[in-house]
C-alpha cells in the first residue's frame, strides 16, 4: 500500500494560570477517518518538506501564520485497513492570527482532560500519551 505523508500541527496556546489549550478540528463525514477529531494538517505535496506542508495547511485550514520553525516532535507510522499513513507531528506555539475552522469544519480550543475524552483516529494514540506525559 502507498504511504501517505501528512504534516500535523499540535497548536498550543500557553496558559500558566488556566493550563495549556490545544486547537482541534473535526474531520468531515466524507473524509478518511470521517467525523473524528484531529490536529489540523494535511498531505505533504511533492517537492515540499513536511514543515512547509504544515505551514501551508495551517494557513488553509485554520487561518494562522506559523512563526519561525516549529519543532518536529516525532513521526507516527500507522496502517489503517484502507490506508498507510506517516504522520509528522509538530508542536506549534508561535503563530499570528486567530485559529478558526477556516474550511467550515467544527473547531475548538480544549484543555488536556477534554482532549483525552475526544475520539481521534487510531494513529493519534501516541500523540495523546505524549501530551499526557509532559
Ligand atoms: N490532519 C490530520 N490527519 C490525520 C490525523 N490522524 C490521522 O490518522 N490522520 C490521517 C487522516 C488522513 O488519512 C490523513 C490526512 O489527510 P487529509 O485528508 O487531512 O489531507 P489534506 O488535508 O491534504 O486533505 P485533502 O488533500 O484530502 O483535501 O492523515 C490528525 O491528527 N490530523
Ligand atoms: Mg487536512
Amino acid at each position: 500500500m502507498k504511504v501517505v505523508n501528512v504534516a500535523v500541527g499540535i497548536i498550543i496556546k500557553r496558559d500558566s494560570m488556566d493550563g495549556d489549550k490545544y486547537f482541534v478540528c473535526r474531520r468531515a463525514a466524507h473524509q478518511h477517518q470521517g467525523n473524528k477529531w484531529e490536529f489540523p494538517g494535511g498531505k505533504v505535496d511533492t517537492g515540499e518538506t513536511p514543515r512547509e506542508a504544515l505551514k501551508r495547511e495551517l494557513k488553509e485550514e485554520v487561518g494562522i501564520d506559523v512563526q519561525g520553525d516549529p519543532v518536529l516532535e516525532f513521526e507516527i507510522n500507522h496502517k489503517y485497513p484502507d490506508k498507510h499513513v506517516n504522520l509528522y507531528i509538530f508542536t506549534v506555539d508561535a503563530f499570528k492570527g486567530e485559529a478558526t475552522g477556516n474550511e467550515g469544519q467544527e473547531a475548538k480550543w480544549v484543555n488536556l482532560p477534554t482532549l483525552s475524552s475526544l475520539e481521534f483516529p487510531e494513529a493519534n494514540a501516541a500523540i495523546i500519551s505524549h501530551l499526557q506525559s509532559n
